[in-house]
């Protein structure tokens, strides 16, 4: 069955051209990725030019992982965003602070792997302006997101919570549209499935995805 209506995030884009692909795609969000140890790390002049390559109506979202107010602060000064998303282990207490002195709406990432992770996504809703629920990243991994894991679907299964949520983890053109089926989900996110590499971007895998989670 056809879903209208669905919105796609595209998460770490590292070009100008990347924005246009994922403006052409028909895309809602286009994330900007400021944790330096990613692969997607975007910063200074090179961030500010992606993000100016914008559309109006295409919200570009700054992906931040425990970061201080010297890093907003910085990235802020310099580069548009319409949205901030906050991957690492904030507290409630540090997404009110983030939220008061920064003023733009926020995305909690929460990281899913059993119903005890999935409890925790109503705390945070009551601080966030929108969730992103994610696969929770293993033990040893080197980053907390954008590592291409799934989760098993079925614990969110028809789950609503007091925020908007977007679905993340492991999406790519060939499983977005059974993980939209099973879970309900309304907005969809990928950074890993729609790349021929680590931080390089695959146009046609970026419109693929858009069209398969579109249905
Ligand atoms: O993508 C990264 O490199 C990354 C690094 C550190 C924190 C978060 C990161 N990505 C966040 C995202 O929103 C991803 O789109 C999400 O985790 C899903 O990633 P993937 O499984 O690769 O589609």
């Amino acid at each position: 069955m056809s879903e209208p209506g669905i919105q796609v995030k595209i998460c770490g884009l590292t070009k100008p051209q990347d924005m246009e692909a994922v403006a052409a795609a028909g895309a809602s969000y286009a994330g900007l990725n400021f944790f330096p140890k990613s692969p997607r790390y975007v910063s200074g002049a090179l961030a500010r030019e992606i993000s100016l390559a914008a559309p109006v109506g295409l919200a570009r979202v700054g992906l931040f992982v425990n970061a201080d107010d010297a890093q907003l602060d910085a990235v802020l000064a310099e580069v548009p965003l319409d949205f901030l998303q906050l991957h690492g282990a904030e507290t409630p207490e540090r997404i009110e602070e983030i939220r008061a002195r920064y003023g733009l709406p926020l995305i909690k990432a929460v990281g899913v792997a059993d119903a005890e992770d999935v409890s925790k996504l109503s705390d945070y809703a009551r601080h966030a302006d929108m969730l992103l629920v994610d696969a929770k990243p293993p033990k040893n991994a080197e980053l907390p997101g954008g590592n291409g894991l799934t989760f098993d679907w079925r614990l969110i299964a028809g789950r609503r919570w007091s925020v908007p949520w977007m679905l993340a983890g492991g999406l790519t053109p060939d499983n977005v549209a059974e993980a939209v089926k099973l879970t309900g989900a309304r907005m969809v996110d990928v950074a890993s499935g729609v790349e021929s590499a680590p931080g390089v971007k695959d146009p046609e895998m970026i419109a693929r995805f858009t069209a398969a989670a579109q249905g």
